[in-house]
């Protein structure tokens, strides 16, 4: 299964084979073994999906401490532009920010691993945007940060943010400077 590095370590894209034929088409979405072999050892306990509109910017989103989530997140349908913050103390990319479009059509996913922020925005009339976490959500834990921290500077794809749809959670979040760290 063919895994690619980002410049940030530990952050990987996965390009799933796909095999076609007459009746459509075919891939593995996801194989423990294979990961395992690419050194992602997440042992994923919880699926989400979630469905929006274009515009629609959800993020940046962690959990804290004990509770921090790995995700491994797709697009099943429309596409997204995906953004994953550095927030590991002592990484040497600390508050680096990676970004890719994830679509039904690219089939590509995004394994963000523990220690990062993760949003997305939504870049196609509507998106399904589905994902595993490899820890439970925990109301009382989640951290956010701005999707717009200069001190980030993220590049939403070109998207003219002054019309990006946003959470009331999510319009109120602090810079990384002053992130929530437990
Ligand atoms: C994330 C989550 C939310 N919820 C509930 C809480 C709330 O009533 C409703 C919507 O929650 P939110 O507004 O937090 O959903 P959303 O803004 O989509 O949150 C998600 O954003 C992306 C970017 C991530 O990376 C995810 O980890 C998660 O934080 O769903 C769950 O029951 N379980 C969950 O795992």
């Amino acid at each position: 299964m063919p895994f690619l590095d980002t410049p940030i370590d530990g952050l990987k894209i996965f390009e799933p084979t796909v095999w076609e034929d007459g009746r459509g088409y075919f891939f593995e979405a996801y194989n423990q073994d294979a990961f395992a072999k690419a050194g992602i050892e997440a042992q994923f306990v919880q699926d989400n999906q979630a469905r929006s509109v274009r515009g629609v910017l959800r993020g940046l989103h962690y959990q804290v401490g004990a509770h921090a989530q790995a995700k491994l997140v797709r697009v099943t349908e429309g596409e997204v532009f995906d953004v994953a913050v550095d927030i590991r103390e002592g990484s040497p990319t600390y508050g680096e920010w990676f970004g890719i479009t994830l679509s039904a059509a690219n089939k590509r996913q995004l394994f963000v691993p523990r220690g990062f922020a993760h949003g997305y925005l939504v870049l196609s009339e509507t998106a399904e945007f589905f994902y595993k976490c490899d820890n439970f959500y925990a109301k009382d834990k989640e951290g956010g940060i701005r999707f717009d921290d200069p001190g980030i500077g993220i590049d939403w794809n070109g998207f003219d943010l002054s019309s990006a749809i946003l959470s009331e959670k999510d319009q109120v979040l602090p810079v990384l400077g002053h992130h929530r760290k437990d």
